[in-house]
């Protein structure tokens, strides 16, 4: 799992690592910093003998960075140009000071130095861009905020327009110029504002990965991406925050779920009670529950209206369905909750919301039935849209054993926060939902987001992609979530959240590799899953017992 740090907590690590107990030198860790850039930069354009590399420095230590990295490129034979945004004056002490060697190995042949002062330098800027083959981008890192000021705005856009014309690679140092540390947000998303964040090839990042890097319309912005240490200590890098932002790899996923015990039997695996559908749609409700099964649930019980039922029956008969109410009942009522209470009393976990409807009579049947379980529960889709406006009350009481699985507009609709304005910091809106009101989200996008009831911490999911921008995967993530929760073993819902919301993106994943990057359905997904889980097995080590014992 890595830590994905906010600007103010990667401030944080840098100086303590330079002014707490460890008393690195400002200086040596840009120096570590710049010559991680032009090794990895170097690596990525196929080493840097004979080649035209034009060096962008803002005025902060983004801009001092760029010193260091012009004089290793030298070193390596390349012809450097870099072009400072900042007087002498406005550098820190660390920037000074490498500014100073560069320009004292300054030839105006091989390396040249030009510190900015307006439009004058322009033309020859721009001429040293048309004929540049790498543009290092050492404008603005992790101190960039808000909308791209001038003259960085048109800078910007120039190497944009010069790199999409396919005539220079462009290496971000840091983060792309433009591109919030924080929040993924870039510098067009301000309103009335056209200047856009530049676009890398490759970011080299320093220390630990950070949130914007995995948020859109800043994810896009970052190219390739790769993570220098530059020699900070471990211990600083991994240290908890008070907001905690993760990025899920395989290794966490296959460390909890595990495989089955061989003495294993249907009831060690979980009885996933699934209420849901409603007497005109009984798709969503089938997909939830082929989800649950194809995840390895012991037992899958569904319980639909009346009305759904002949829809629902023997299409899986491993599925064991049951009418609620007579065959013209098209919604659950208040009156039905009693009925599913006494089942629930066997069940593992409860699903509720999939193709539901939105029957008056919803939003009472949902709380009866939240009142008097003690499962967790799973709520999805119509279930959401059934809270709205007793959201506080109901996540006060049954919070702590329920994982919301809202997209975007459901979202939008629970936190009362218009969509464009969750965009503007996924993350943060999420963290702050969850602080107030303590239950587990699941936020499906790209990337999904999952968010922890008991700790506040945010993971962010990475797999999956674009072809499972289609009706009913949501549905079948709420079955996954479902065994999860109920798979032997899994320590806690938000756990069991995050190995769902990975196994989905991943059963997605192996779709599009094996059918086609969109088309493949939900069920197709479901079906993958098992895939997946044998994938997993055999990429995970040997434990001492598998390993062969005679020799
Ligand atoms: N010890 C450290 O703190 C280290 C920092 N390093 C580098 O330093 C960077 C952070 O340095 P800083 O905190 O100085 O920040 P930056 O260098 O990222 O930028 C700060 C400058 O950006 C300007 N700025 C902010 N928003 C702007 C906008 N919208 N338009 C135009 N200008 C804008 C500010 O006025 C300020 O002068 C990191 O990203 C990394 O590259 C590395 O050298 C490693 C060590
Ligand atoms: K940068």
């Amino acid at each position: 799992m890595y830590t994905l740090k906010s600007a103010a907590q990667m401030r944080q690590t840098d100086n303590t690592a330079m002014y707490g107990k460890y008393s690195i030198a400002p200086a040596v860790l840009m120096e570590n910093a710049g010559r991680a850039v032009a090794e990895r930069g170097g690596a990525y354009v196929g080493g840097w003998d004979g080649k035209d590399v034009l060096i962008l420095c803002g005025k902060g230590n983004n801009g001092g960075d760029g010193f260091v990295i012009a004089r290793h490129i030298l070193a390596a034979g390349g012809r450097v140009y870099v072009y400072s945004f900042g007087t002498t004056a406005e550098y820190s002490e660390e920037s000074k000071a490498h500014l100073h060697t560069l320009r004292m190995m300054c030839d105006n042949r091989t390396c040249t130095l030009t510190m900015y002062e307006g439009e004058k330098n322009d033309r020859l800027l721009y001429k040293r861009l048309a004929a540049c083959d790498v543009l290092i981008d050492a404008l603005l890192g992790t101190g960039f905020s808000g909308s791209l000021r001038e003259p960085l705005a048109r800078v910007v856009a120039a190497v944009n327009e010069r790199a999409a014309a396919g005539g220079c690679t462009v290496i971000a140092v840091d983060m792309p110029t433009g591109v919030n540390t924080d929040t993924g947000a870039v510098s067009d998303d301000i309103k009335n504002d056209t200047s856009s964040p530049l676009m890398a090839d490759l970011t080299v990042t320093f220390g630990s990965y950070k949130r914007g890097q995995f948020i859109y319309p800043g994810k896009a912005c970052i190219g390739k991406l790769e993570l220098d240490s530059i020699g900070l200590p471990p211990a600083l890098l991994t240290e908890n925050a008070e907001d905690n932002v993760y990025l899920l790899c395989e290794a966490d996923i296959t460390e909890i779920v595990t495989p089955r015990r061989a003495d294993s039997h249907k009831g060690t695996h979980g009885t996933i009670g699934i209420v849901t559908g409603c007497g005109d749609m009984v798709g969503a409700t089938l997909m939830t529950a082929h989800g649950a099964v194809r995840s390895g649930a012991g037992k899958v019980f569904l319980r639909v209206p009346g009305a759904a039922a002949p829809y629902c029956i023997g299409k899986e008969p491993e599925i064991m369905v049951r009418p609620v109410g007579g065959r013209d009942r098209l919604h659950f009522c208040r009156d039905d909750a009693a009925e599913i209470i006494a089942e629930s009393k066997d069940w593992s976990v409860l699903v509720m919301g999939p193709g539901m409807g939105k029957d008056k009579e919803l939003p009472g049947f949902i709380e009866a039935v939240a009142a008097e379980t003690t499962c967790p529960l799973v709520l999805d889709a119509d279930a959401l849209n059934a809270l709205r406006g007793k959201e506080a009350d109901f996540f006060a009481r049954h919070g702590g054993r329920t994982v919301i699985t809202p997209h975007l507009l459901e979202f939008s609709r629970l936190s009362g926060l218009a969509t464009a304005e969750i965009k503007t910091d996924l993350i943060g809106t999420v963290m702050k939902f969850v602080r107030d009101y303590a239950v587990t989200v699941v936020l499906k996008g790209a990337p999904s987001l999952i968010a922890s009831a008991k700790t506040g911490n945010i993971y962010v999911n990475e797999t999956g992609n674009a072809g499972m921008a289609a009706g009913g995967m949501g549905d079948v993530l709420s079955g996954i979530i479902a065994a999860m929760i109920a798979h032997d073993g899994i320590g806690s819902i938000a756990a069991a959240a995050c190995a769902a919301v990975y196994l989905h993106g991943a059963a997605g994943d192996y779709c599009a590799g094996r059918i086609g990057p969109y088309g493949f359905t939900p069920d197709e997904v479901a079906d993958a899953v098992p895939e997946v889980l044998a994938l997993w097995d055999k990429r995970r080590p040997l434990t001492l017992l598998e390993k062969p014992y005679i020799i």
